[in-house]
């Protein structure tokens, strides 16, 4: 029988370098399983789905935190590249309806919710451990978005419409929707890679952000402890 602790918890990353990242980070600390997401809302919460309910059918096999984490875009002055930011809020900022009024949320359009909140408490704490690493670390929400932004005229809408905001990914929605629908706390990481606006591929910091990713969990399982 496979024997785990009550507290086990589930990190899905997008994609491999980031799962090594992340898996560099906990070293030898084993209460995590670190599953990967693909890239995309649809699939990150179709693979935590089935991550859950895998884990659910193994006697004392389910998670008590999923963790969405990997690199993403930051907003300008706010998060810079290899910095880091915490969610204080998971927001899905490109799930409405276009209108001749602007963007209308689902919420507006009563379909229920873009926001899922995170274990704001752990999150918080994270945070703070963060910064004692001399990383630069923003608490705020992070939006998950199917198409990676690519002007500065989506960049500022974006900000205008989430203020406070610090970075933009992929899964962060898809997983924290996952965890929701089985009542499991969600909490969710960005190491920023690139600046959210015109795209420069060539200027991402891949490198620097996977560092600051393996840094940032590396710091996890004494947030988890304490
Ligand atoms: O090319 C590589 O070596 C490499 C290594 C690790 C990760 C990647 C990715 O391209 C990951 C894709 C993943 O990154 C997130 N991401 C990064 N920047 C943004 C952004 O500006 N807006 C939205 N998402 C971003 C996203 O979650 C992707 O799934 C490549």
């Amino acid at each position: 029988m496979n024997h785990r602790s009550p507290s086990r918890i589930l990190i899905m990353t997008a994609v491999e370098a980031e799962q090594q990242a992340v898996l560099r980070g906990l070293g030898s600390y084993d209460g995590a399983d670190v599953q990967l997401a693909g890239v995309g809302p649809a699939s990150a919460a179709a693979a935590t789905a089935a991550a859950l309910a895998r884990a659910g059918q193994v006697a004392d096999g389910a998670y008590s935190l999923v963790v969405s984490a990997g690199i993403g875009g930051g907003f300008a002055e706010v998060a810079g590249m290899g910095s880091l930011v915490v969610a204080s809020e998971i927001i899905a900022a490109d799930l409405g309806a276009e209108t001749p009024d602007g963007f209308a949320g689902v919420d507006k359009l009563g379909f229920g919710s873009p926001r899922i909140a995170v274990a704001d408490k752990l999150s918080a704490r994270w945070a703070e451990a963060l910064r004692t690493t001399g990383l630069s670390v923003h608490y705020g929400p992070i939006l998950t978005l199917s198409t990676v932004t690519g002007t500065v005229d989506t960049a500022r809408s974006l900000i205008e419409r989430y203020p406070g905001a610090g970075a933009e990914a992929m899964e962060g929605f898809g997983v924290a929707e996952a965890a929701r629908q089985f009542g499991i706390p969600v909490l969710e990481l960005r190491a920023i890679s690139n600046a959210i606006g015109p795209r420069q591929r060539e200027l991402w910091k891949i490198g620097d952000a996977l560092q600051a990713l393996e840094q940032a969990c590396a710091k996890l399982p004494e947030v988890l402890l304490s």
